[in-house]
């Protein structure tokens, strides 16, 4: 019986010999390539905290000690080992496993982290409230080299660095890579840390002096474990985290779980702010993951669990490479243009001008607020930047856009990608906030391309846009074929028309191509229809407020939040100029929606093609009811 099938709690982890606990890294290894190869999700990271995991949960006692995952993408050898095994085959599912830690999975869960860089404020405030409370509880933050990178976790260092006795132990996942090898100073640091000459030497020179002495095997190994951690304090130098006032332990071999127990062991006995900085190998065990220099398998769909290679590759071109293959020709054009990302790279498309011109493109680490206000000041000397981030994580950044981009009117380009409905990666990763703040901004200009060519035509005016900053959403999805408009009025384009104005669908970027359909739907009804793309949704254009006027129904169809999108700035619009037709937005509720595929989830909010017409139907025939029952009534008097 595989070792695994004992392990229901972390309890059962106590009693297993050295050899046991070795073997049972290698059976979640490969229970993590089997499951996570068919499912898709955050292989490479959980491959790497294996061993950290499991002696995480042999010296610290959990959930009586609250575990605190940074950005919780590594939480599956955790799951794994606290009863969740059986639910695997269901990772990122509708009503399956989460893929982040999850409060209603379990009462091992106390942060549903995803966003980065949060855990050790979640820390300090945990460890601060159970030491008010006189609780004997320690608060354990596993936070990576990447996520280390965030501001926020700097703001949460300076906080726990002066309290010295505040039970909080800070594990440091140094694996030196985010997606990309993590880039900065800090990152420099812990190399700096991990290699330092004299700490090396003196591990040669206690080698040497050992030979010869009676202890060998694994009594060497282990005596010689133990003074590492010792002769680390002596011999290296411990860096900005001592300085700062916490307790350093470290570097740890990740991967050995003797050396990793006796750190833990160590940090645990000191009673305060600790940090143990521990070398991990992000994808390790798998050699496709250990090889590939893109990202180690950071986040994957379903691979041949053997070679690693992608399942289903589509021909199709995503958003994310047109996206990308035309910076690079504007690249070439424009000099004065340039790129920025947080640590997403190959992610957002931004790896193709990266090659072109490196000098022109800047990773700033998982650091979207310093990556916003950076390019204000790119901008404030004449370049035009382009930002490239996942639609979510502009959440970070939000007083940034504000205050000193649009404040200051400098020409910056924002790149949201995964914006509207992701689906497998839960209520987190939905790009469904950035309509909802971004029309707040004052002068910004806002569109969602429809199709590739949209696409192409809106990066090119984006950068053209001096004096404000330019958005540019999509999706996830796939790239749908082009739909080409059949005329454009002032800026909106029209899709598709008919003689009688009756309903006007108003599609906004991915969801022109559900316009249509609905379009269709309509017209075999015999209802008189017209869709538009409005092409920018901000600022509103005036002749879709003419286009209103003509029509009995407008409805607004867009992949983005229902409070401050497309429809409900075109409705305050059309109140403004005292036009009364009725609106009805399809858009994304306000709710923090479950995991499940981006179809489930449109599904289950009604933004679908077939309940969008049903809608219109019943609002017509229901128009067309109340207008004979006037009419009648106007006879019989
Ligand atoms: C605020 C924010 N920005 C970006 C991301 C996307 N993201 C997820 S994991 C990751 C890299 C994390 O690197 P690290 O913390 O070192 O963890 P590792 O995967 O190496 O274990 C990034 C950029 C995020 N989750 N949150
Ligand atoms: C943890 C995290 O925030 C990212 O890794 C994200 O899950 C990636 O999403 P995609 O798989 O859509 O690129
Ligand atoms: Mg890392």
């Amino acid at each position: 019986m595989p070792l695994l099938d004992r392990i229901k709690d972390p309890r059962d982890l106590r009693d297993l010999s050295r050899a046991e606990l070795d073997q049972l890294a290698g059976e979640i290894r490969a229970f993590l390539v089997s499951n996570v190869s068919r499912t898709g999700g955050h292989l490479g990271p959980n491959l790497g905290v294996v061993e950290l995991t499991i002696a995480l949960h042999r010296v610290f006692d959990s959930p009586h000690d609250p575990f605190v995952f940074d950005t919780g993408h590594q939480s599956y050898v955790h799951k794994i080992l606290t009863g969740r095994q059986d639910d695997f085959p269901t990772l990122r599912q509708l009503g399956g496993l989460s893929g982040y830690p999850c409060r209603a999975e379990s009462e091992h869960d106390w942060v549903e982290s995803s966003h980065a860089s949060s855990s050790l404020s979640w820390a300090e405030g945990m460890a601060k409230g159970f030491r008010l409370q006189e609780s004997s509880r320690r608060v354990i933050a596993v936070i990576g080299d990447g996520a280390l990178t965030g501001g926020m976790a700097w703001e949460a260092v300076n906080n726990i660095a002066v309290q010295r006795d505040l039970p909080l132990i800070m594990i440091a996942n140094d694996n030196g890579r985010s997606y990309t090898p993590t880039v900065g100073g800090l990152a420099s640091h812990l190399t700096a840390l991990r290699t330092d000459k004299r700490y090396e030497q003196g591990l040669d020179f206690l080698k040497r002096s050992i030979s010869g002495t009676p202890l060998v095997g694994r009594a060497a190994y282990e005596w010689l474990h133990g003074v590492k951690i010792g002769l680390k304090d002596v011999l290296a130098p411990q860096g900005l985290f001592a300085d700062l006032g916490m307790k350093y332990v470290g570097p740890i071999d990740g991967h050995d779980l003797g050396a990793l127990e006796r750190a833990l062991q160590q940090a645990k006995g000191f009673g305060g702010p600790v940090i143990v900085h521990v070398i991990t190998e992000k994808g390790r065990g798998f050699k496709a993951a250990e090889e590939n220099e893109e990202d180690r398998f950071h986040s994957i769909g379903q691979i041949d669990e053997i070679t690693g290679e992608p399942l289903s590759s589509s021909s199709k071109e995503s958003w994310t490479d047109v996206f990308s293959t035309e910076l690079v020709d504007i690249g070439r054009e424009r000099p004065d243009v340039v790129a920025v990302t947080a640590a997403m790279l190959y992610p957002t498309g931004l790896h193709r001008f990266a090659a072109a011109f490196p000098d022109r493109t800047f990773d700033v680490g998982i650091a979207e607020q310093h990556a916003l206000t950076s390019a204000a000041g790119l901008s404030a000397t004449g370049l035009h930047p382009v930002v490239g981030l996942y639609s979510t994580f502009l959440n970070r950044a939000f007083d940034q856009l504000l205050m000193d981009v649009a404040l200051h009117k400098e020409s910056v380009t924002l790149v949201l990608d995964r914006a509207g409905i992701t689906g497998t990666d839960g209520p987190s990763h939905n790009g469904m906030w950035d309509s909802s703040i971004l029309s707040m901004v004052p002068g910004l200009w806002l569109t969602a391309p429809r199709d590739g060519t949209r696409l192409r035509e809106a990066l090119r005016r984006a950068v053209e846009i001096e004096g404000a900053p330019s958005v540019i959403r999509y999706s996830k999805d796939k790239m749908p074929a082009d739909i080409e408009a059949v005329r454009h009025l002032d800026g909106v384009d029209v899709l598709s028309e008919s003689e009688r104005p009756e309903v006007l669908v108003v599609a906004h970027g991915q969801f022109a191509g559900m316009g249509m359909e609905v379009g269709e739907r309509l017209s075999q009804q015999g209802i008189g229809v017209t869709v538009v793309d409005p092409l920018w949704a901000l600022p509103v254009n005036p002749a879709l407020i003419e286009l209103a006027r003509a029509h009995q129904l407008v409805i607004t169809l867009e992949d983005s939040g229902l409070v401050g999108g497309l429809g409900s700035r075109l409705s305050q619009e059309l109140r403004a100029n005292d036009v009364w037709v009725p609106l009805r937005e399809f858009a994304i509720r306000q709710e923090f929606l479950d995991p499940g595929s981006r179809s489930e989830v449109l599904e289950d909010l009604g933004l679908t093609s077939q309940q969008v017409a049903r809608y219109a139907v019943e609002f017509v025939a229901r128009a067309t009811d109340q207008s004979v029952a006037g009419t009648s009534e106007r006879s019989e008097h």
